[in-house]
């Protein structure tokens, strides 16, 4: 590498956009990635989201190209790379377990991907000594890798990751090895040092608040297949299915079926009062007689006695007995059954008084316009592709 060249590559290059396109993959007879279509711009962090057996992991391993695409494309910054083996793709890793190189130091494993793309020896230290700063942790050039806590090796994971400038970041469950708080402040720091590098990352994991912390982008997958995918506030305020609605967040799925009147809408669920708004009518276009579900999440509910929510007007409520009083650490999540045979819960903060105890039946009720109403099928919305 020249001099020149040194410089383009310590002054940094940003990230580039990319493009997924139809990409799928099977395993013998099953497609575990079936025909995912998506972009994000340079600079943007996206997560690929979904519950375990997904297909998240096999789609960042073909955007990395350890795994071959069947069939479809896959563009980094307009070109094709599809058909380019993984050194020459430009991109850095950074794996649950580390993977740092136990035998050699933190600059060496720092300066692996450097020697590499053959940069100069002697301009090898100072930008090693530039990543950890990144990484806030200077000065650990010597230490090994055992010599170090999980946060520490992770951070030296990502200033590996980084150190050449790649166009693309992947990350498969960074934190999932970690504890909480650690997890949480590595969240901070990852969109910190994205945003400061311009980096494009692409990170997968099975934590919905992850997701909502640290992605520009959300694209949840169930099953090989894409259901949804835009900004984490468009899918928790929009969910497209059920299913979307039930992985962002601890929710009560209520079933029922439309019915429009002059006075006001409404589903059809025995003694309950499950109010639809004009907007949710309008926005998801309900016709009397659809079966819809609507989600409520855990958070928006509160529970009232029966005869309360029998005479408070414009409030919608359902019918369930207390099964369980939880007590989760940060929260109290009552655990409920409707008389239509669903399981529901109610989150509490810890010092707020519970209107009930186990085996009383209460009213859980809600602000209609807080309910998301989707049609009750599950299959992916052509729409969010
Ligand atoms: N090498 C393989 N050979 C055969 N089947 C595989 C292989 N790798 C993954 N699979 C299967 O492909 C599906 C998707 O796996 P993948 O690891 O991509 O999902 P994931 O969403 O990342 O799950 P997790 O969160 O558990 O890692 C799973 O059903 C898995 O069993």
């Amino acid at each position: 590498m020249t001099q020149s060249q040194e410089e383009t590559f310590v002054k940094g290059r940003a990230g580039a956009d990319i493009e997924i396109r139809h990409a799928s993959h099977s395993y013998g007879p099953t497609l575990v990635v079936d025909d995912i279509t998506f972009s994000a711009d340079a600079g943007e962090i996206v997560t690929l989201l979904g519950p375990s057996g997904s297909g998240k992991t096999t789609l960042l391993r073909m955007i990395a190209g350890f795994v071959p695409a069947r069939r479809g494309s896959i563009l980094v910054g307009g070109s094709d790379v599809t058909a380019l083996p993984v050194h020459r793709r430009n991109i850095g890793m950074v794996f649950q377990n580390y993977a740092l190189f136990p035998h050699l130091n933190v600059r060496d494993n720092i300066a692996y991907p450097l020697a590499r793309a053959k940069v100069r020896r002697a301009a090898r230290p100072s930008i090693v000594a530039e990543a950890l700063d990144a990484v806030r942790l200077p000065g650990v050039e010597e230490r090994m890798p055992s010599q170090l806590s999980g946060g520490q090796q992770q951070r030296i994971a990502l200033a590996r990751a980084i150190v050449n400038r790649p166009r693309l970041v992947l990350m498969d469950e960074p934190l999932g090895a970690l504890d909480r708080r650690l997890r949480e402040s590595l969240q901070v720091e990852i969109v910190r040092i994205a945003r400061e590098f311009g980096l494009t990352v692409v990170n997968v994991t099975h934590d919905q608040e992850e997701a909502f912390t640290i992605s520009d982008k959300i694209a949840v997958l169930s099953h090989g297949k894409l259901l949804q995918y835009g900004p984490p506030e468009d899918l928790f305020r929009a969910p497209g299915s059920v299913e979307v609605a039930d992985f962002l967040g601890e929710s009560n799925v209520l079933h029922g079926v439309v019915e429009l009147g002059r006075e006001g809408h409404r589903l059809r669920r025995g003694d309950d009062l499950v109010l639809l708004t004009d907007q949710h009518v309008r926005s998801a276009g309900l016709v009397p007689g659809q079966d819809v579900v609507v989600v409520v999440r855990s958070w928006s509910a509160r529970l009232v006695p029966l005869e309360d929510a029998r005479t408070q007007r414009g409030r919608s409520w359902v019918r369930a007995r207390i099964a369980a009083v939880l007590f989760t650490g940060d929260s109290r999540k009552i655990v409920l059954h409707s008389q239509q045979g669903e399981t529901l819960s109610v989150r509490y903060t810890i010092d707020a008084e519970i209107p009930g105890v186990q085996g009383d039946e209460v009213a859980v009720q809600w602000d209609p316009s807080l309910g998301v109403v989707t049609s009750a099928r599950t299959s992916p919305q052509e729409g969010d592709r």
